[in-house]
């Protein structure tokens, strides 16, 4: 397996099965953009609801090849391990799919994940213990705590500076190495201090 941040923004993404795990998986997705297609019979009452608000397109029927054979990404949620291998086998070899009854079916798995502003905690076992993948992303979570948000920021808009100013490589990743720092994370003045620097520096 191979890590990768995914940009699902616009792109077709069908879920099908419309039961807890389907709504799950489709959460994160909406909240990244994707375009959500559920083929389902029946949906549960939160799935229901990212219908009625118009989130999501729902066809409430048994998934044929022709529901997901255009789509991006293709997300088997059935709650029948043989309609989920079923849909696997008709899936095409360009497309991302996921078996969530089958770990060692299609060809990626969704990690137990939070984001804190900018920052991603993404925690995979590979299948070999989601429960414990949940736990190390929330020990993670606590231990990355919401100060995190600010100074992501803060490092976004220092790093953009630096990238474009006028200064020699060294002195760049210098600047790029000193903003891990802790203070920074930590204090507010620390970080107007920093980018009063940064001006002065291109400034001068
Ligand atoms: C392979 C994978 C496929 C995929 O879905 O991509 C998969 C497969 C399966 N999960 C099963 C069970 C459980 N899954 C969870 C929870 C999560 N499962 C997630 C991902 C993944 N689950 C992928 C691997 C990720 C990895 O290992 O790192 C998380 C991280 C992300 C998410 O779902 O969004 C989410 C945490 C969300 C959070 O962080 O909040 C819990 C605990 C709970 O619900 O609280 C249980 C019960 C306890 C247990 O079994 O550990 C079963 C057995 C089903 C059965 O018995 O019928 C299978 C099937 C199999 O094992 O083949
Ligand atoms: N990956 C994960 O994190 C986890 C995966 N699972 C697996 O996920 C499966 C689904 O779990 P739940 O959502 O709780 O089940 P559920 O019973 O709440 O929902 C199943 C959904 O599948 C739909 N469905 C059934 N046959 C279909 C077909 N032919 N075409 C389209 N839709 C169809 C049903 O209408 C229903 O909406 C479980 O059976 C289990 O194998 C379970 C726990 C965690």
């Amino acid at each position: 397996m191979f890590p990768i941040m995914l940009n699902v923004a616009g792109k077709l993404c069908v879920v099908i099965g419309g039961g807890k795990i389907a709504y799950r998986k489709v959460v994160p997705l909406l909240e990244a953009g994707a375009c959500i297609h559920i083929i389902s019979p029946e949906i549960c009452e939160e799935m229901n609801k990212l219908w009625t608000e118009q989130k999501l397109k729902v066809s409430l029927k048994e998934a044929e090849q022709s529901d997901y054979e255009h789509a991006f990404m293709v997300i088997a949620a059935t709650n029948s391990n043989e309609v989920n291998e079923h849909i696997h086998e008709n899936t095409k070899e360009n497309q991302l799919v996921n078996i969530v009854s089958d770990h060692k079916l299609g060809n990626f798995h969704i990690p137990s994940s939070a984001v804190r502003g900018r920052l991603v905690i993404s925690v995979s076992t590979g299948g070999a213990s989601p429960a414990l993948a949940k736990k190390i992303k929330n020990d993670l979570l606590a231990q990355f705590d919401e100060a995190y948000e600010c100074y992501l920021d803060f490092l976004w808009e220092a790093r953009k500076k630096i990238k474009n100013g006028r200064l020699d490589n060294s002195e760049k990743s210098n600047l790029l190495a000193e903003l891990i720092d802790e203070k920074y994370k930590d204090s507010e003045i620390e970080r107007n201090r920093f980018m009063t620097r940064l001006q002065d520096m291109f400034n001068g």
